[in-house]
Formats: C-alpha cells, sequence, structure tokens
C-alpha cells in the first residue's frame, strides 16, 4: 500500500466566544496509530473531525500527503476510513447491500462493488452474515460492518471514534485485532477512546487533550514512566479526611470505591512515608505496575482530589 502520512497544523475549534480545540499540531505516520485521549468535552471528537473535514476549523490546516482536506476535501476522503460514534448503517439494506452502496461513493459499481464488498466482509470476519440486515447484528458485529464499510476504499487513513463502546470484552479484542491488522497494511489510524487498556494495547502514540490543548504526549510507556513511575501502591481506607490528608501530602490522587477511597501513590514519591500509610489504617494494601489509566487521573484530575 502506497504509503501517507497526515499532518495536522496549527489547528484551533472556535464556537462563539468558547474555544474547544486550540493549537494541535502532529504527524501521523503510516502504519502508526495514534490515540487521541482526554476527559468528556476535551475536543477530541471536534479534533477528529477537523481531520477528516466533517467540521471546518477556525484557523490552521490538515494536509494528508499531497491533499490539503479542507481545500481538496473530495481528494482527501478517497484516501480515508472514517468510523464515527454511531452506527448510521442503512436498516433497509443487507450487509452486503450495505457495502455495495457505500461503494459506490468510490465509483465502484456492479462486479468490482459486488467482489470489494465481499473482501471486506471476509476481512472482518463477517462473510456468514451477507443477508443479515444491521439491526439483526449484535454490537460487536455492528462495529466490524462499520469497519468494513470504512475500508471498502484502501484507505491509507482510518479514523476511529471511541469504536468499542458499549462492546463486551470479546468484541473488543475481535476489534482490536482488526486495528493490527490495518497497521499491518500500513495504514495510519487515529483513535480516540475512553478505554485506557484499549489505548495502551493498540496505540504507537498518544496526545492528552485537555480543555482543547494538548497537555502531554508520548509513547504509552514513555508517559506512564514520566508521569508515574514504575509502580504504584493502592491504599484502601474508609477515612475520607485521612485519605485526603495524605493525597495532598504526596500530592497524590483518590477517588470513591464503593463505601471506601481508594487512593494511588507512586511508589518513587519522595515523599512516601510508610509511617503515613500506617496511620490511614488501610483495609487493603496493593502494589502494583503503574498504568495508562494512572496518568489520566492524574493529569486530568477527574478524581475526588484535594
Ligand atoms: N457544534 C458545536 N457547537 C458548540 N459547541 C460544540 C459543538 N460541538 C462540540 N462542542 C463543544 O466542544 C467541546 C468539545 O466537544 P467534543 O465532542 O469534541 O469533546 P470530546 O472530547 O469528544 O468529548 P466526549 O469524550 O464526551 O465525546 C464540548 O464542550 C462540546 O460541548
Amino acid at each position: 500500500m502506497e504509503s501517507m502520512a497526515l499532518v495536522a497544523n496549527n489547528l484551533w475549534k472556535v464556537y462563539g466566544d468558547r474555544t474547544v480545540v486550540e493549537n494541535v499540531n502532529f504527524t501521523l505516520n503510516p502504519g502508526e496509530v495514534l490515540g487521541l485521549l482526554g476527559p468528556n468535552g476535551a475536543g477530541k471528537t471536534t479534533t477528529l473531525g477537523m481531520l477528516y473535514g466533517g467540521v471546518i476549523p477556525s484557523r490552521g490546516h490538515v494536509q494528508l500527503g499531497s491533499w490539503n482536506v479542507l481545500t481538496q476535501g473530495r481528494q482527501a476522503r478517497y484516501q480515508m476510513g472514517i468510523v464515527t460514534q454511531e452506527d448510521n448503517l442503512d436498516q433497509d439494506f443487507t450487509v452486503i447491500e450495505n457495502l455495495i452502496y457505500f461503494a459506490h461513493h468510490y465509483r465502484l459499481v456492479g462486479k468490482k462493488a459486488l467482489h470489494r464488498a465481499g473482501e471486506v466482509l471476509a476481512q472482518v470476519g463477517l462473510q456468514d452474515y451477507a443477508k443479515y440486515k444491521p439491526d439483526e447484528l449484535s454490537g460487536g458485529l455492528k462495529r466490524r460492518l462499520v469497519l468494513a464499510r470504512a475500508i471498502i476504499n484502501h484507505p491509507k487513513v482510518v479514523f476511529l471514534d471511541e469504536p468499542t463502546t458499549g462492546l463486551d470484552p470479546d468484541a473488543r479484542q475481535e476489534f482490536w485485532k482488526l486495528v493490527s491488522q490495518l497497521k499491518q497494511n500500513n495504514c495510519g489510524i487515529l483513535l480516540t477512546t475512553h478505554y485506557m487498556d484499549e489505548a495502551q494495547r493498540l496505540c504507537d502514540r498518544l496526545l492528552l487533550l485537555q480543555e482543547g490543548q494538548v497537555i502531554n504526549e508520548g509513547t504509552p510507556q514513555e508517559l506512564i514512566l514520566q508521569i508515574i513511575g514504575k509502580e504504584v501502591v493502592e491504599i484502601e481506607g474508609v477515612n475520607e479526611a485521612i485519605i485526603q490528608q495524605l493525597a495532598k501530602e504526596t500530592n497524590s490522587w483518590y477517588r470513591a470505591f464503593g463505601n471506601n477511597y481508594l487512593l494511588t501513590l507512586p511508589l518513587d514519591n519522595p515523599n512516601l512515608v510508610w509511617e503515613k500509610i500506617v496511620a490511614t489504617q488501610p483495609t487493603n494494601l496493593t502494589r502494583r505496575r503503574a498504568n495508562l489509566e494512572d496518568v489520566f487521573l492524574r493529569l486530568t484530575g477527574n478524581v475526588l482530589n484535594n
């Protein structure tokens, strides 16, 4: 597959007097999976929309290979596959008809459209469902159909906006395999997700967005080591005031956990004093490897903290 980089250059989006995306810059290379992470409302979907041409930037531009996405949108979209949060499948058509109909957008008609529809169905493992209606498919199979539709034009870049939300663990893993196959075929993939395990597993690189700005970027492992360290201690306790005090003193974070409170403390913390941990009278103590969820919680402050 011919390779093509996607370049976001100084992207801004302003609605009225609200700036929802501010000066986003990056390059997505062929065969790379780039994750956009951030809390609700951080600007992930808006950024994705500007990248594929669904949202007009207030400032900046997006380049896909030699195409400017804003001014040469039609040519650029020929090289893209888009999986939005909504399925928007045609419920009156069967699975194969949905694909054939979509192939027409790329001037694939007749036998060529049928052939390509069969290929992508096999690629996503839906060949036995060709004559089903979308509503007869499970959530996981529907998502696979949406992906099949998105890759019917052999895209160089695929946009996946929260592609596995609502899927059970098996269906998510099946979807991840398909994403890995696209990556192996040198496709660049831009992914938004709220699942940190998904981001850690699939993404080569991450951009962390908060209030429209990129607050950090790197590989999952780089971000974990840089922001948290190798390991954390989790301290579960019933007394919120004591847990909160320790969180403040150690610049760590805690959240409600059932009827208890769970404080997460990086292990290489200079303020880590075991006597203070013992003083919290923990109901449970766990030492574990740091992960991306720790990074997310620490950076976004999306917790009951301070
Ligand atoms: N058409 C619009 N008009 C006005 N404000 C908008 C519009 N679209 C998005 N916004 C606002 O922009 C901000 C970013 O929204 P966006 O959907 O990009 O966030 P997100 O990170 O994708 O959130 P989520 O994780 O909930 O999907 C939000 O505050 C949202 O309300």
